[in-house]
């Protein structure tokens, strides 16, 4: 390890083991500084998408029949779902390591915007660089509420090395990790109840989208509850008011999910002339670039969007600036697109339908069930529908896929968007046969 270099990142995340391993490879000297060896390739193999994957594969093979054998699956994916993150932590230090960059075990805080001091096992030691990366991630928000941090109560994290099946489950929050796990551990056997604050389920959405998923969520026994303020978690119970009467919820586990809010805390951003937001999160440019000069962030520490391809990107937009390219940025990185990992899985890419009237504009709307697609009835997973906004001219303005595999089609879609290709294109484009995207045959059919 030296003491000054060419570049030092700081957080082991998407965008920092990238740039780490891509600078470190064009001949820059790297660091990279990550406080936790658990964390290893940052919290999408560790303790986020990756995990929750594979258990919600895992979850759609439940076996039928009584509670015990459920409860034997679910144990044994939990300890397939712990081989897997640890080779995949150990495969992301090597992939850095192998490219001649130091990772550097401790924790990181900016002494000026030059010197990073690190907190190792072994006392502080101080580093100097030309250039710093920050890409420390998010964390947890854990509501105020009594007993928030009481037995039975647990983080997205916690509750995938959790064990035991439990029969009953409460999860507070309606969002992404709220609906992914309320699905999972449905399909796992698990009653499930979802506590959320908004009267409205799934407000970012169109009514029909949301009311499709919520019937979905419904005939698997997932209790939804809006408009909820949670004032207590203890011993298993969750205490709730809803339209001023105070109501109880018994079960064997609370799992806490609203939001996860920009890692930033003891970084020392203030030493080094980097501005925060209200909110805790780096603000950047369109080029990434935090407010001193030699010093850039990515990924969830922006406190923007929160997903592992975002990061991704991010670290290309770094690329392109620290390199002299400076192609992309924030601004031109085309329409963004998500998927809500549910059973079957909510895609969405560009407008709803709520977006386009908030906006005023002229537009028109396709639609199809998930029951009309061939291969859904091959598959045997008919629930869902399909929509997609154009305007008159068939330029696309978005689209809203609940439908098996929808994470895959959207894809597609957004490569459409991203490069002017009309409705009719699609309508008339080869599919292979049977899949789910030739159904966008017949959704595009203006
Ligand atoms: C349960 C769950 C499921 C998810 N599912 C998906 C999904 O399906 N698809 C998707 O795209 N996104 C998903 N996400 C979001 C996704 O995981 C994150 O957006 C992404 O991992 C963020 O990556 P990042 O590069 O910002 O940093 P991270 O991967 O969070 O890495 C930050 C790293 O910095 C380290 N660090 C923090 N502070 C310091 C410091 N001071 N010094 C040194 N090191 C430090 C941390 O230990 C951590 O390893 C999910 C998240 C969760 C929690
Ligand atoms: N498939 C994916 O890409 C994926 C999956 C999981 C997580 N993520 C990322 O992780 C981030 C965090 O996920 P999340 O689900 O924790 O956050 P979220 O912001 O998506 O949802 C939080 C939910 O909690 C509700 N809420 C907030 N405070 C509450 C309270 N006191 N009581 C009851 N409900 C309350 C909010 O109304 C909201 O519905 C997401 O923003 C997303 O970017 C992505």
């Amino acid at each position: 390890m030296k003491a000054n270099y060419d570049i030092v990142v700081i957080g082991f995340g998407k965008a920092g083991k990238t740039l780490a391993a891509k600078f470190s490879k064009s001949g820059k000297s790297v660091a990279l500084v990550e406080k936790d060896k658990n964390m290893y390739g940052g919290t999408c193999i560790n303790v986020g998408c990756i995990p929750s994957k594979r258990l919600i594969t895992d979850a759609s093979k439940s076996p039928n029949g009584e509670f015990e054998k459920k409860a034997q699956h679910y144990k044994e994916a939990v300890a397939e779902k712990k081989k897997l993150t640890a080779a995949l932590n150990k495969a992301n230090y090597d992939k850095v390591a192998s490219t001649g960059a130091d990772i550097i075990d401790g924790t990181a805080s900016f002494k000026d915007n030059h010197h990073i001091v690190v907190s190792t096992k072994d006392g502080n030691i101080e580093i100097e660089a030309d250039k710093f990366i920050i890409n420390t991630g998010s964390v947890t928000v854990i509501p105020k509420i009594e007993g928030a941090d009481s037995k039975g109560v647990y983080t997205s994290e916690s509750i995938m090395n959790l064990e035991e099946l439990p029969k009953r489950l409460t999860i507070v929050g309606g969002g992404y990790i709220g609906l992914e796990f309320a699905s999972m551990y449905a399909d796992f056997g698990s009653k499930v109840t979802v506590v959320q604050d908004g009267d409205v389920f799934l407000p970012r959405e169109d009514e029909d989208i949301a009311k499709a998923i919520h019937e979905v969520l419904e005939a698997k026994a997932v209790e939804i509850v809006t408009g909820a303020k949670v004032t207590k978690a203890e011993e298993g119970k969750l205490y709730y008011e809803v339209a001023g009467e105070t109501k109880t919820l018994d079960s064997d586990a609370i799992l806490l999910a609203v939001g996860r809010r920009p890692n930033t805390d003891g970084l020392g951003c203030e030493n080094a002339g980097v501005k925060l937001n209200d909110r805790g999160g780096v603000v950047t440019d369109e080029h990434l670039k935090t407010s001193a000069d030699n010093i850039w962030a990515a990924g969830d520490v922006c406190g923007k969007l929160q997903f592992t391809y975002i990061s991704l990107d991010d670290s290309r937009i770094i690329w392109d600036e620290i390199t002299g390219e400076d192609k992309r940025t924030t601004e031109n990185r085309g329409a963004f697109s998500y998927s809500v990992f549910i059973n079957p899985p909510f895609s969405r890419v560009g407008m709803s339908e709520k977006d386009a009237k908030a906006a005023g504009m002229e537009y028109k709307v396709l639609s199809l069930s998930a029951n009309a697609i061939p291969k859904a009835k091959v598959l045997r997973k008919t629930d869902g529908l399909l929509k997609a906004l154009v305007k008159a001219d068939g330029t696309i303005l978005g689209a809203e896929l609940f439908c098996e595999e929808s994470y895959e089609m959207i894809n597609f879609i957004k490569l459409a968007m991203d490069h002017g290709i009309k409705a009719k294109d699609i309508a008339n484009f080869i599919f292979t046969h049977p899949t789910m995207s030739e159904s966008l045959n017949d959704l595009f059919a203006m």
